[in-house]
């Protein structure tokens, strides 16, 4: 049997996509002081990816948070991980997400991170999965909406693993009850 059941996003898609959004990028922000900050875990690969289709330089660090408690994602608190390590006084900042679910973690880090005095922080996402939204959320830039499935790949894991495939895949439900 198969780990796979389906293959929701291709990597030739996700190819095309993130090279448009990089062009995108590269034409707003030309002559702009930029900074990308990857939410780790999951923004790793779709970052890498990203920058590597930039035609500007541009800054990149990482933050790694975590929702506090059981009902996690309900609550909307964020605790930080890992911070980012450089200022973005005076900076443009784009935070990268690989997904966006209910809002909550990108709200929260949008709103921690303009108390930095930023010159603006904008959100781009490789995936967003509006039907299962909790709040308002602008997503400046956006990969692919995709239906309320669970995904793994590119980045994505199920129980840690499966981040590694290089498409946006739906798992077999028989690796759940494994
Ligand atoms: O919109 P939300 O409902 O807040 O969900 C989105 C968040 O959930 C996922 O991270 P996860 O907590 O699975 O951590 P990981 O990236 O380390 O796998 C994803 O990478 C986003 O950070
Ligand atoms: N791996 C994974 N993490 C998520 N977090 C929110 N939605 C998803 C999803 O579909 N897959």
């Amino acid at each position: 049997m198969s780990v796979i059941k389906k293959v929701l996003i291709s990597r030739d898609e996700l190819n095309e996509k993130v090279k448009e959004l990089g062009n995108k990028i590269s034409m707003e922000y030309e002559g702009k002081d930029l900074i990308m900050v990857g939410v780790l875990k999951g923004g790793f690969i779709f970052l890498a990816d990203l920058i590597r289709e930039l035609k500007i330089p541009v800054e990149i660090d990482f933050i790694s948070v975590s929702s506090y408690g059981s009902s996690s994602k309900s609550s909307g608190v964020v605790r930080i991980i890992k911070d980012i390590d450089v200022s973005i006084t005076n900076k443009h900042v784009i935070i990268v997400e690989d997904i966006i679910d209910t809002g909550l973690t990108l709200k929260y880090l949008k709103e921690m991170l303009y108390t930095r005095g930023p010159l603006d922080v904008k959100i781009i996402a490789a995936l967003d999965k509006p039907s299962r939204r909790k709040v308002d959320i602008d997503i400046d830039y956006k990969g692919f909406t995709i239906p309320d499935e669970f995904v793994v790949g590119y980045g994505l894991d199920y129980a840690s693993k499966y981040r590694n495939l290089p498409d946006v895949c739906i798992l077999n439900e028989e690796i759940y009850k494994s």
